[in-house]
């Protein structure tokens, strides 16, 4: 549908910051146009310093846009009822090692306007549900990484908000961390949310996203459905889905016996952001 409102809306989204030396400034976010829609999870990618953070703190309402702008439900991100609609887990989330879990919950709910029964009730729900039920009355000092990680997710959570952006929500977890981050962005969607994820765990992201963006020095190098990115490859690599053990051998072996190289099929996304970022970097060295 042509007016269809979008979950996120960027439009020729620009951030420049004043550099020290006069009239001189670093285009951090450049031009940036994508629509994320509704009840999708979106893969915002891109190394250290394209972007994405400043992005991020665009569409929460915590920096303008020198230039274009950016909407949440067609709605600006300084509006109250837009930030209301947002639940955000920051890449470095920093909390008040005194107040216990359930305390700081009540700080960021209180801070929603939550009404306090609802509030108390739903402060549980969420502990228990991220595993805290144990450590909710202990000071948020004490806690492990992951315990950390996990009350940012239910922090993120605490507004009911309908998107939910995650920024690096696998940094610094063990690797059944990560798969219960999977799991919870699966159950996200399934709950009718829309997420936007940025991480640099490029295997999770193109299980779990519908969509990706790939940025660098600010802009956006490639987006669309993962699918569409990907391509079907180049047949140089070739999955032998259908064929028994002994038939497979011998597709093998022929293809060594003439000098081929085999690997594994799977065409992914870390590929693919390997080389734009390196092929726009060679760019930016030409320039
Ligand atoms: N307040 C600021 N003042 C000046 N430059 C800034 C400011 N914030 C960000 N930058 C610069 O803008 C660029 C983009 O930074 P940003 O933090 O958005 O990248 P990122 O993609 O989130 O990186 P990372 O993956 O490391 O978190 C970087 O060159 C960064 O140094």
């Amino acid at each position: 549908m042509a007016n269809e409102v979008q979950a996120i809306e960027l439009e020729g989204l620009t951030k420049d910051f004043s550099l020290a030396e006069r009239g001189k400034y670093l285009r951090a976010v450049d031009h940036l146009t994508l629509s994320i829609r509704e009840n999708s999870v979106y893969g915002l990618l891109g190394p250290n310093g394209s972007g994405k953070s400043t992005t991020i703190r665009m569409l929460l309402g915590l920096s303008k846009p020198s230039a274009g702008s950016a909407s949440i439900f067609g709605l600006s991100p300084d509006s109250r009822e837009a930030r209301s609609r947002i639940g955000y887990l920051p890449d470095a989330p920093y909390y008040h090692s005194f107040l216990s879990g359930r305390e700081l919950m009540r700080f960021f709910g209180t801070l929603l306007g939550i009404k306090k029964r609802l509030l108390e009730e739903r402060i549980v729900e969420l502990l228990v549900r991220f595993g805290l039920e144990d450590a909710m009355d202990r000071k948020v000092g004490t806690y492990s990484k992951g315990m950390l990680q996990r009350l940012g997710f239910a922090q993120a959570l605490v507004g009911d908000p309908d998107i939910l952006i995650l920024d690096e929500p696998t940094a610094g977890v063990d690797p059944v961390g990560a798969a219960e981050v999977g799991e919870f962005v699966v159950s996200l969607k399934k709950q009718g949310k829309t997420v936007l994820l940025c991480s640099h765990l490029l295997t999770q992201v193109q299980d779990l996203c519908d969509h990706v963006g790939i940025l660098n020095r600010g802009r956006l190098l490639a987006h669309g459905k993962i699918e569409d990115l990907l391509g079907d490859g180049d047949d140089s690599a070739l999955e032998l889905d259908g064929l028994d053990e002994r038939e497979r051998q011998e597709v093998v072996s022929f293809a060594r016996e003439r000098g081929g190289r085999v690997r594994p099929g799977r065409n992914d996304l870390e590929d693919l952001f390997r080389r734009l970022v390196r092929e726009d970097s060679n760019q930016e060295e030409g320039e």
